[in-house]
């Protein structure tokens, strides 16, 4: 599939005229070999004209492979590898201690490998499925007191937390990396908006709650698993999702042409995703794009920061995006139904 560039840029998008995409982006998203990069630096220091570049940028990305990469976001590199050697320590602990968090009907903390059908909807006929990475889930941190604890709202409980007698720093450096990446995604939003032919604030009411929800897997990794999947093909609930490049390779992307492209591990970089969310309200312009992790020979560690809205915001298309006389492509929903039913669909128990 090529990218008409001069259409996504101008037309359907509220009418907002970017400048063109850097002639980079473009060759990039051409070619789809490798993911487009992103510096983010200029934007970061406020510079003139950076927040209109690099949202033309987001644009066309968004319009064709939905992945990119990028550098100078300012996330201390030793927040994500202090957060990376903790992950692994958890899931070094003995089985029967790992089981003491077991995730529960909150699907909040620890499960093992190969105890879910990993299975999402759509995918089903990608390939026989593994699901051999086990993972951890830590959602916004929430108080005893919070509301939905207290009324004991399904996936919106308490997070659990190893034992500090065995792990002392677990929670603190992991809170300390997903503050980190949650104050980036909230700067991203502003861009995503721009992209979206919105102003840079008109998403901020809907994520004033943001319902974040980070991912801490861990691959037990397997020399002799070529090809074998270990995460299987999917797209992420999220409106965008934030991974730390991981130098272990595995994760792959299916580019627009339906083939799959290996990442190529850029040291310190972070893959900048478009999920279902942002797919929805963009009505089916900003692709949320499946991508799925061959098993990798090593142990390797990925830590998703999925960047949510707040539970009562609704997938209505934005202003200008479902076109005149156009239907919107998905059923009505707040935030808290879609990500419920995603979550509850692909972390059905094994039989
Ligand atoms: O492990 C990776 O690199 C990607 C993980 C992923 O796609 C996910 O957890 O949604
Ligand atoms: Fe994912």
């Amino acid at each position: 599939m090529r990218v008409n560039l001069g259409e996504v840029s101008m037309s359907n998008f509220n009418g907002i005229k970017l400048p063109d995409p850097t002639p980079e982006v473009a060759h990039a998203i051409e070619v789809c070999t490798e993911l487009p990069l992103l510096d983010v630096g200029d934007y970061l220091a406020g510079k003139d004209g950076a927040l209109e570049q690099l949202a033309a940028n987001v644009r066309a990305i968004q319009s064709s492979l939905g992945f990119s990469a990028i550098v100078n976001h300012g996330v201390d590199q030793s927040f994500i590898d202090e957060a990376e050697q903790q992950v692994k320590e958890a899931f070094h602990l003995p089985q029967d201690e790992l089981q003491k968090y077991f995730h529960g009907e909150h699907i909040q903390g620890y499960w093992p490998a190969n105890s879910v059908t990993n299975v999402r909807p759509g995918y089903e006929a990608e390939k026989e499925w593994k699901s051999t990475l086990a993972g951890w889930a830590v959602l916004r941190d929430r108080e005893p007191d919070d509301p939905k604890v207290v009324k004991g709202i399904k996936h919106r409980a308490m997070n659990k937390w190893p034992d500090p007698k065995l792990l002392p720093d677990f929670k603190a450096k992991i809170n300390r990396y997903h503050n980190a990446m949650v104050d980036l995604a909230f700067k991203l939003l502003k861009v995503y908006s721009v992209a979206l032919g919105q102003s840079p604030d008109f998403l901020d009411e809907d994520f004033a709650d943001s319902e974040w929800y980070g991912r801490l897997n861990y691959y037990a990794g397997s020399p002799n698993a070529e090809g074998e999947l270990a995460n299987t093909a999917h797209s992420d609930h999220s409106f965008i999702t934030l991974l730390p490049m991981s130098p272990i390779p595995g994760l792959q992307v299916r580019t627009p042409r339906m083939d799959w492209i290996d990442v190529e591990c850029v040291p310190g970089a972070i893959i900048v995703n478009g999920g279902e969310w942002l797919n929805q309200l963009s009505n089916g312009r900003f692709m949320a794009t499946p991508h799925r992790v061959t098993e990798p020979p090593t142990e390797r560690v990925s830590m998703p920061l999925f960047f949510d809205p707040g539970d009562e915001a609704f997938n209505d298309p934005l202003p200008g995006l479902a076109a005149e006389g156009e239907e919107r492509k998905y059923p009505r929903k707040n935030f808290y139904e879609h990500f419920a039913g995603y979550i509850d669909a692909y972390t059905t128990p094994k039989k």
